[in-house]
């Protein structure tokens, strides 16, 4: 898989934009990893503000690349943000959509202006987030090709590809707040190519607004209207996972590859002379690891919310409460931001309660995390990462989703993969208590460990050497990002 493709006289030269959101960036990252292991050029370009942010988690030296894989950076423009709290993402993307387009093009001319004497390649292909419809224009502008990165999973970009026609049937925008409540959103929706059983709830929730002028969903109608535009989309998925709703994506776009899980197919590069780069904005505490090799096998609950949700105060003492009654042992991230307004702070009798089972750390390696034998299950909010690294590790999970397509990977979790129970965020603490009982010891969840590990296997198959990722990452090379036409 790592067998590099030839490149004809000079390298091609890849510059890869991710959106500003630290999950979004990762995948990005990875992403270029895999095309430098292809033997790509690659300029990977950051905001100023996560530049900062790598090289305070990171090191000063953590990002100087090689000679065939730089940094770049664009000011984002925004008022200075704590660099130990998760950005404000919405303002961030809004800015980026925004104002990037101008400074993105000047970066791409100055890339090619400068390239007799810095050394790098003309720039070939572009890269993009699926969310930032600008790069397509840029790209237009240079005649070269684009690629759209979906760094969510394929019935999320199925149920954004509705958007504009859940407007027509007049679905959305909502006519008034009680329609949040009044059992519209449980209607069913049979039209959808690909998706079965699909409520209005579960596809992602931007469309959910009364405002006829909501940002967040212009933004996604755009995205999505110009997306069939670009040479080719990627969507970090595997085939056999999303294999019906790919399919039927297939023939609204020129070309779909699903290419994933990115890192499982890191793997699988003999070496990775980029390991030095991380992926995370922020340190993490590698004690956890320690702490989980004194635990017995699948003996441990992993619990975490991602990099940008906020909850009440309420909504973190009744999972608190509910893991501590469960009587388990667990492993918590609690981000120092991830409750609105305070500070995410447990009662000493909390503290009391679970001394010795349970640890909390504000940030950790998550996938390593996930693969240790200690872990037995994993709440989480269902960030289509964290539902992709649980496939990888072959963890079940409890699904306690919150915003944005979190809701729809969790209904694919549950209802078609087999490997998810639903939780409401504002469940009691007795409900949280009896789910993680029934995901540790119940029928239930063993069931769903066994589901768990059938999935693992099916994902390292799709990313071993002939596998359909693989193979998909080699056509999208050859296909569209070498191609000429
Ligand atoms: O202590 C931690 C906690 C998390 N992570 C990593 O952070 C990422 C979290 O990503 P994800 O699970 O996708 O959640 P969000 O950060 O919330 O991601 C946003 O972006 C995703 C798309 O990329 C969407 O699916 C989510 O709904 C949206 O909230 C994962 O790679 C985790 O491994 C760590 O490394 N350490």
């Amino acid at each position: 898989m790592d067998s590099k493709i030839v490149l004809k006289g000079e390298k091609a030269h890849a510059v890869c934009l991710p959106l500003p959101g630290h999950s979004h960036l990762m995948a990005m990252l990875k992403f270029a990893k895999l095309l430098h292991g292809k033997g790509f050029y690659i300029t990977f370009v950051n905001t100023e503000s996560n530049h900062q942010r790598f090289l305070k988690s990171g090191g000063p030296n953590s990002l100087d690349g090689l000679p065939d894989f730089q940094f770049k950076t664009i000011s984002e423009s925004l008022p200075p943000s704590d660099p130990n709290a998760t950005q404000d993402v919405d303002a961030a993307y809004e800015s980026v959509v925004q104002k990037f387009s101008a400074p993105f093009s000047d970066l791409l001319l100055k890339l090619n202006s400068t390239a007799t004497s810095s050394n790098n390649p003309l720039v070939t292909c572009i890269i993009s987030d699926g969310c930032m419809p600008f790069t397509q224009t840029v790209a237009q502008k240079l005649g070269i090709p684009i690629v759209m990165l979906f760094t969510i999973a394929a019935c999320t970009l199925m149920g954004a590809m509705q958007f504009p026609r859940l407007r027509e049937k007049g679905f959305t925008p909502l006519k008034d707040e009680s329609y949040l409540t009044n059992g519209f959103l449980d209607t069913v929706i049979d039209w959808i190519p690909g998706m079965r059983n699909i409520r209005l709830r579960d596809l992602p929730n931007t469309f959910i607004t009364t405002n006829p002028n909501d940002p967040f969903f212009k933004l996604t109608v755009e995205a999505v209207e110009i997306a069939p535009k670009a040479s080719g989309i990627v969507i970090h998925t595997f085939d056999v996972l999303e294999q019906e709703v790919l399919d039927a994506l297939s023939p609204m776009f020129p070309c779909v590859y699903a290419i994933g899980p990115l890192q499982l197919l890191l793997n699988h590069l003999s070496k990775d002379p980029l390991k030095s780069i991380g992926y995370n904005l922020w340190k993490e505490d590698t004690e956890c690891l320690n702490w989980l090799n004194s635990k017995a096998p699948n003996s441990v609950i992993y619990v975490s919310f991602g990099s940008v949700i906020v909850m009440t105060p309420q909504q973190l003492a009744e999972i608190g409460w509910g893991l501590a009654n469960s009587k388990f042992t667990f492993l918590w991230i609690i981000r120092p931001d991830l409750v609105v307004g305070e500070s995410a702070i447990l009662p000493p009798e909390f503290v009391e309660e679970t001394k010795g089972r349970g640890l909390i750390a504000s940030w950790c390696p998550q996938e390593e995390v996930l693969n240790h034998s200690s872990i037995g299950g994993f709440l989480t909010h269902c960030g289509w990462n964290s539902i992709t690294e649980s496939v990888c590790a072959g963890v079940p999970m409890i699904c306690c989703p919150f915003i944005g397509d979190q809701q729809t990977n969790c209904k694919y979790a549950c209802n078609e993969w087999g490997i998810g129970m639903e939780i409401d965020n504002g469940a009691k603490r007795g409900e949280v208590e009896k789910i993680v009982r029934e995901l540790m010891e119940g029928n239930k969840g063993k069931k769903m460990k066994k589901k768990a590990m059938e999935w693992k296997k099916l994902a390292e198959e799709a990313t071993g050497p002939h596998g359909s990722s693989s193979i998909n990452l080699d056509k999208l090379v050859n296909d569209v990002l070498l191609s000429k036409g």
